[in-house]
C-alpha cells in the first residue's frame, strides 16, 4: 500500500459548486441543466435568489474551501503524511475531473472519494462518483468511494447538539420544549428515484429518527425542500406545503433541521431563511433553523474517519 512507499493517498473531496460571481450565474445554471441555457425568466429568478443572500460573496465556495482544508488538517492529525486532499466540484471549477487530473499530475495512484453530502442517491452522490471513477480509470488511478455517512456517530452527535439547542431556543414561543415541532428536511429529488430503489429517502429518515431520539424530540416529521424547476414531479410535501398544515394543527413553533445539507448556501440561506421564514411569519408560526455544520470539528472527524474506513475496507492498512 502507498504508505509503505512514501507516496500519499489522494482524497477527492466533492461538492456541488457555486458561481464565482453574478456574471457567472448563467454559465453555472447552464451546466446544471446539462448544457441547456436557462430561459431569461429562470435566470432572473436564480440571480434574484443569489442577490438576496450573497451581497457579492457566494458562501458555498468559502465553506467548501474551509471543509477541504479542515479535512486535510484532521487527516494530518489522524494519519500524518498519508493523505492529500483535492477539491472536485459538480457544477463549477475545479470540476470533479479537474480534481482527478490534479491528483494524477501530482503522481497519485490511489485515492478515496467523498462527497460533502451525507446521504446517497443515484442522482446526487452516485453521479459525483460516476464522474470521478471515469476520469480515474482513464488516468490509471485506483479509487474507492465513501458512499454515505448518514449514520456516523459524530455526525449524529453534531446534529443532535444543534437540534437540542434549537428546541431550547424555541421552547418559550411554543409554550414548552415538548411543543416545538422539529422539521427535518433535505433537497427534493424527482419522484422517479423511487423506481430505482434509491436509498435516499430511507437514509434521510434514518438520520432524522436517530437525531430526534438522541435529542429527546417526540414531535418531528420529515419534509422536502428546494425542488427543481422542471416539469417532472418531485418528492413532496415541500416545506412550503407542510407549514400551513402545521399551523392548521395549532403548531406555534417550528425548528427546521436541514440534515441533507452540510453548509450555508442558497438552499438554506434563501429557501429556508427567506422563503420559508416569510411563509411562517404569515402563518404566525415562529420558525428557526439549526446552524449548519460548515467546519464543525465533529463533521471534520466524520469525514476523516469515513475516508480512513473506506481505505481499510479495501483490505489495505
Ligand atoms: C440532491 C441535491 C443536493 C444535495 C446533495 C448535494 O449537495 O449534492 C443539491 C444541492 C445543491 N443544489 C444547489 C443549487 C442548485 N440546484 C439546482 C437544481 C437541482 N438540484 C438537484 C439536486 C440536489 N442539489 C437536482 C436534481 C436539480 C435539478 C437539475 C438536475 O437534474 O441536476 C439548481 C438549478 C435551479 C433550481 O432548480 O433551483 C441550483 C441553483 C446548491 C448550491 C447552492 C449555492 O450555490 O449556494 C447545492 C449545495
Ligand atoms: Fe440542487
Amino acid at each position: 500500500m502507498s504508505k509503505h512507499d512514501g507516496k500519499r493517498i489522494g482524497v477527492l473531496v466533492m461538492s456541488y459548486g457555486t458561481p464565482e460571481s453574478m456574471d457567472d450565474v448563467e454559465a453555472y445554471y447552464t451546466h446544471i441543466r446539462r448544457g441547456n441555457a436557462p430561459t431569461p425568466e429562470l435566470l432572473a429568478e436564480l440571480k434574484g435568489r443569489y442577490e438576496a443572500i450573497v451581497g457579492g460573496v457566494f458562501p458555498l465556495r468559502e465553506n467548501t474551501n474551509g471543509q477541504v482544508a479542515g479535512l486535510q488538517d484532521k487527516l494530518e492529525q489522524l494519519a500524518p503524511g498519508q493523505f492529500s486532499c483535492y477539491q472536485g466540484l459538480k457544477h463549477a471549477k475545479p470540476y470533479i475531473e479537474d480534481g482527478v487530473q490534479q491528483m494524477a499530475n501530482d503522481g497519485i495512484t490511489e485515492a478515496v472519494g467523498i462527497v460533502l453530502a451525507p446521504h446517497f442517491s443515484t442522482m446526487s452522490v452516485g453521479s459525483y462518483i460516476k464522474r470521478a471513477e471515469e476520469k480515474a480509470n482513464e488516468l490509471g488511478i485506483t479509487m474507492t468511494f465513501v458512499k454515505q455517512y448518514h449514520m456516523h456517530p459524530k455526525l449524529l452527535l453534531a446534529l443532535t447538539e444543534r437540534v437540542a439547542d434549537g428546541v431550547a431556543r424555541l421552547a418559550p414561543a411554543a409554550g414548552g420544549a415538548d411543543k416545538v415541532k422539529v422539521l427535518f428536511s433535505a433537497h427534493s429529488l424527482p419522484v422517479k428515484i423511487r423506481e430505482l430503489g434509491d436509498p435516499y429517502e430511507q437514509q434521510l429518515l434514518e438520520t432524522s429518527a436517530a437525531v430526534a431520539k438522541a435529542a429527546n424530540v417526540s414531535d418531528w416529521q420529515f419534509t422536502w425542500q428546494s425542488a427543481g424547476r422542471t416539469r417532472e414531479p418531485w418528492l413532496g410535501p415541500d416545506i412550503l406545503e407542510t407549514l400551513p398544515v402545521l399551523a392548521e394543527e395549532g403548531v406555534k413553533a417550528v425548528l427546521v433541521a436541514p440534515v441533507g445539507f452540510v453548509s450555508d448556501h442558497l438552499e438554506v440561506l434563501y429557501d429556508l431563511d427567506i422563503e420559508a421564514q416569510a411563509a411562517a411569519k404569515k402563518l404566525d408560526v415562529a420558525l428557526d433553523r439549526i446552524a449548519m455544520l460548515n467546519r464543525d470539528p465533529l463533521y471534520m472527524e466524520t469525514l476523516a474517519e469515513s475516508v480512513i474506513e473506506a481505505l481499510a475496507s479495501l483490505g489495505k492498512e
